[in-house]
């Protein structure tokens, strides 16, 4: 961690920067644990933490967000950590055994679920140089967490390629199941640092003290260079670099320790003062021109325009450019009269002699090769530039999308680099910064011929330049370009509009379905294609990935004083498999958690949709909840002096507002909005009931379904877009919903038979009915059957007795038997019984009677009112 690598001037404030400023952290290396978690998912279900040189405690904030409320949070740093809530913090030397028992006073006899290792040697205030080196220091953290790590704990740390590097990797081997080295992509490309993540921590009885003593694990390196035996040493490989650089290196050393930088540069003074310019030729990525004296070696007629090329960038060099960069030296050492006239000759002599000894053959191939090689680099780079234009093109219309959380999701974001590869394939890392059209650095490994040339870049450079300069031409004429098309595009609006009345309904239908719909989840592909990136995909990608978050957020803490249950390997290993098999598909076989949950009297009376309803509001305040904590960030801790001088490492200065900014209150608004909505209708869509579901039978968490809801375009502002532009977004940009497919089909299946069927109201009087009917049947039956028992009855009367009853038993319910109104006039005036030709129901009534009647309701009721 020396001088040379402190970030310096606008590389320093990248984006990460800032999201750590926006978002309260104290460093940017928040988010390189942000994005490990991401991929490893070990805070979430984690119970206790012990960050190791955690200080000024961005990872300690993450920790603590992540992490369930009442777990145990311990962060260790020589310099003191400022406070952090619910984290305990103490100053003290990891190396040292009071340190050690710091950390145990502090978790008693828990064990760490987890520990961080950020740490990096020399950096700090009130750090003393020290005698451990990076791979030192590693060895003696990986010391604590063998001591105080859970067994299938997890063990995450820094690292640095350099020549220890393999042999900690064997050593974590040996102690977890699992280990595997990644970059997360806000660990700055320039940084040669890498996390191992080790997991499924052995807990072996016995650890063979030689795993954690550097002097058994690492090489003594110092010897090692002295005797230069070693064939991968970095001095052999220089040589070897320029003697045979077609070949591939055998063996690799990775970094020498303490050189990080995988961009090298020489003066062109030092390559021709040089002993030994053999190993500058192999060491070195360029040479440069800089101090006044080689800039006059620039205008020499012996550096041609060939020679500079070569200097640009040695690395994509063949055996003959070598030669001739030798040549060059040599003639230019003699024209500064850097070597006598007679050596003068006997050099000239010797590099005749050498080229007499190349047969022609040779020479011919190698030119051969040249221009293969250059042709090659020509079709690259004419492959590249039309890459670049595309990559710039998608980041344009990214750049302003960039949401705080999608960090996680770098993997498949092209803008932000490095992926999920191996984070030593170089070949991604330089196309990314490529792409970035950052500084132009070159891999020292030449294993891979994807380097560019620095001409390259310099040509970019001018490019550039062509391009500011009628930049507001291009601006001019873009933005006339864009009005034209939004009158277009509003005219073509219109004219749909009129023509199509389907179209005016659907527009309709969009806009109240956007209200009820679930916006929680949220990337860029539709969750129904199969393509990248949906959420089938996202599951199978995760593939066996550890799921044990899902006890974490909504199990309740256990007391930090109180026995932790700690799953068993096996145990979780069986989970694991359960998990796997359960099927999203078949809700109707629905968890037990969710049988007991909706068991409860709340849902009672109710099938299918209600009972989850409930659920999907209390889950919804949680979120709600979670995003005002998130939202809230209350604490301000101030910068921290101690600046560290890791290359990824930035101490952030805290803004106030800086919560505010995140947030609008329209959001906020439509949240509320949706709120109020499900309150009133309840979950109306089969996504958000199966989420519901998937909720409450714990195959996600609240945190899974938070973090999925933020990615790139989130925060997304719309002001200012062209309205067809946000048309064509509504149409393709559909939220990824982290449901599967049939899931969707079996409950809109569900929901369609719900909607089909009547209301409670009338299904309950045709239940009445059926009941009436079925009484009324029984009764005839039995009635029946006493008719059949009497014995002063015919066969023939029984039977049509029988008949009589059985059709009245039968009949349909009571139709209400109509009722005749007789008026009784004329002849009927005070007629007894039946008038005449009257069948079935009557009532008589009388005309006057019927009259006054009538008069006195309408007056009772006007004297009711007045009253
Ligand atoms: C890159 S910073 C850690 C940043 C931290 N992870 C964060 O997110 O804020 C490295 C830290 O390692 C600490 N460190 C280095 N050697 C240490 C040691 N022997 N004991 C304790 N801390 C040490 C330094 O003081 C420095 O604060």
């Amino acid at each position: 961690m020396g001088k040379a690598q402190k970030k310096t001037g606008k590389g320093r404030l990248d984006k990460y920067y800032k999201l750590a400023k926006e978002q309260g952290y104290r460093a940017r290396s928040a988010f390189k644990l942000i994005q490990l978690n991401k991929k490893y998912t070990f805070l979430e279900s984690a119970r206790c933490c012990i960050d190791l040189c955690a200080a000024p405690g961005g990872w300690l904030q993450v920790a603590s967000k992540y992490m369930p409320t009442n777990s145990v949070i311990v962060g260790v740093d020589l310099v003191p950590i400022k406070p952090i809530p619910r984290v305990v913090t103490f100053a003290a030397d990891i190396t040292t055994t009071q340190c050690r028992n710091l950390i145990r006073s502090e978790i008693k006899d828990w064990k760490a679920d987890i520990v961080l290792h950020d740490g990096a040697p020399n950096v700090g205030t009130a750090w003393v140089q020290d005698a451990y080196s990076q791979s030192e220091l590693v060895l003696m953290s990986l010391k604590l967490a063998v001591e105080f790590l859970v067994k299938g704990g997890t063990f995450v740390t820094k690292v640095f390629r350099s020549v220890d590097y393999n042999n900690l990797i064997w050593v974590f081997n040996q102690l977890f199941g699992k280990v595997e080295a990644t970059k997360p992509p806000s660990s700055r490309n320039v940084s040669a640092e890498i996390f191992v993540v080790c997991r499924d921590f052995l807990a072996p009885k016995h650890i063979d003290p030689k795993f954690l003593d550097p002097k058994h694990v690492f090489k003594d390196l110092s010897a090692t260079i002295a005797s230069g035996t070693d064939k991968g040493t970095s001095a052999n490989n220089a040589q070897a670099n320029v003697f045979q650089p077609e070949k591939k290196r055998r063996k690799r050393d990775g970094y020498d320790d303490g050189d990080y930088l995988l961009f090298k540069k020489a003066s062109a003074a030092d390559f021709i003062r040089s002993a030994d310019p053999i190993a500058v030729l192999g060491l070195v990525n360029k040479i440069t021109f800089e101090l006044p004296e080689e800039k006059e070696w620039l205008q020499l007629d012996i550096t041609t325009p060939e020679v500079q090329a070569s200097c640009e960038d040695l690395k994509v060099l063949g055996k003959g450019d070598f030669k001739n960069l030798l040549r060059w030296r040599t003639a230019l050492r003699q024209e500064i009269g850097l070597d006598v006239k007679a050596k003068d000759t006997q050099d000239v002599t010797e590099t005749v002699e050498i080229t007499d000894e190349a047969d022609e053959e040779q020479q011919i191939r190698n030119e051969l090769e040249r221009l293969n090689v250059e042709a090659a680099a020509r079709t690259k780079r004419e492959r590249r530039r039309a890459n670049e234009i595309k990559t710039k093109t998608i980041q344009r219309m990214q750049l302003q999308m960039t949401a705080p959380l999608d960090i996680g999701l770098e993997q498949i974001d092209a803008s932000l680099g490095i992926g999920q590869e191996d984070m030593f394939d170089l070949t991604g890392t330089e196309k990314q910064l490529r792409n970035k059209g950052g500084i132009g650095i070159i891999r020292v490994d030449d294993d891979t011929p994807e380097d560019e040339d620095e001409d390259e870049i310099v040509a970019r450079d001018d490019e550039k330049d062509e391009v500011l300069d009628s930049e507001e031409e291009r601006d001019q004429k873009a933005s006339r370009l864009e009005a034209e098309m939004d009158g277009l595009y509003d005219a073509y609006q219109e004219k749909l509009k009129e023509r199509d009345s389907k179209f005016q309904a659907r527009e309709a239908r969009q806009k109240n379905g956007m209200l009820e719909e679930w916006g929680g989840i949220q990337d860029g592909d539709n969750s129904e294609s199969d393509e990248e990136g949906g959420w089938d995909q996202m599951e199978a990608a995760k593939g066996d990935k550890d799921d044990s978050s899902d006890e974490s957020d909504d199990g309740k803490p256990e007391t930090p004083g109180r026995k932790r249950r700690r799953p068993q390997t096996t145990e979780m290993k069986s989970n694991k498999k359960v998990k796997l098999v359960t099927k999203l598909e078949e809700p109707t076989a629905g968890g037990r958690a969710s049988q007991v949950w909706f068991s409860q009297d709340l849902f009672g009376g109710v099938e299918g949709l209600d009972d989850i309803e409930g659920e999907e509001e209390g889950e919804d305040e949680d979120v709600d909840m979670a995003s005002a904590q998130h939202d809230g960030g209350e604490e301000e801790w101030q910068d921290d002096p101690a600046a560290s001088s890791d290359g990824d490492f930035e101490v952030v200065p805290q803004r106030d507002d800086d919560d505010i900014e995140m947030w609008d209150a329209e959001d906020e608004n439509q949240d509320e909005a949706k709120k109020e909505h499900i309150k009133k209708y309840g979950l109306t869509t089969a996504e958000s009931v199966s989420i519901a579901q998937r909720l409450v039978n714990r195959q996600t968490t609240k945190t899974h379904l938070l973090n999925d809801g933020f990615n790139r375009y989130s925060l997304n502002a719309k002001d200012g877009l062209p309205s067809w532009f946000l048309d064509d977004e509504g149409k393709h940009y559909k939220p990824n919903i982290p449901v599967t497919k049939e899931a969707i089909a079996a409950l809109r299946m569900r929901q369609r038979a719900l909607d089909a069927r009547p209301i409670k109201k009338v299904a309950e009087a045709k239940g009445r009915k059926k009941l009436r009917a079925t009484q009324r049947l029984e009764k005839a039956m039995k009635k029946a059957e006493g008719v059949n028992e009497t014995s002063d009855m015919s066969e023939r009367e029984k039977a049509k007795q029988i008949e009589k009853l059985m059709r009245k038993g039968t009949a349909k319910a009571n139709q209400k038997k109509e009722t005749k109104v007789v008026v009784a006039k004329g002849a009927h005036k005070g007629v007894q019984g039946r008038p005449k030709g009257v069948k079935g129901r009557y009532v008589m009534v009388d005309a006057r009677m019927r009259k006054e009647t009538r008069a006195k309701k309408r007056r009772d009721k006007a004297n009711k009112k007045r009253r």
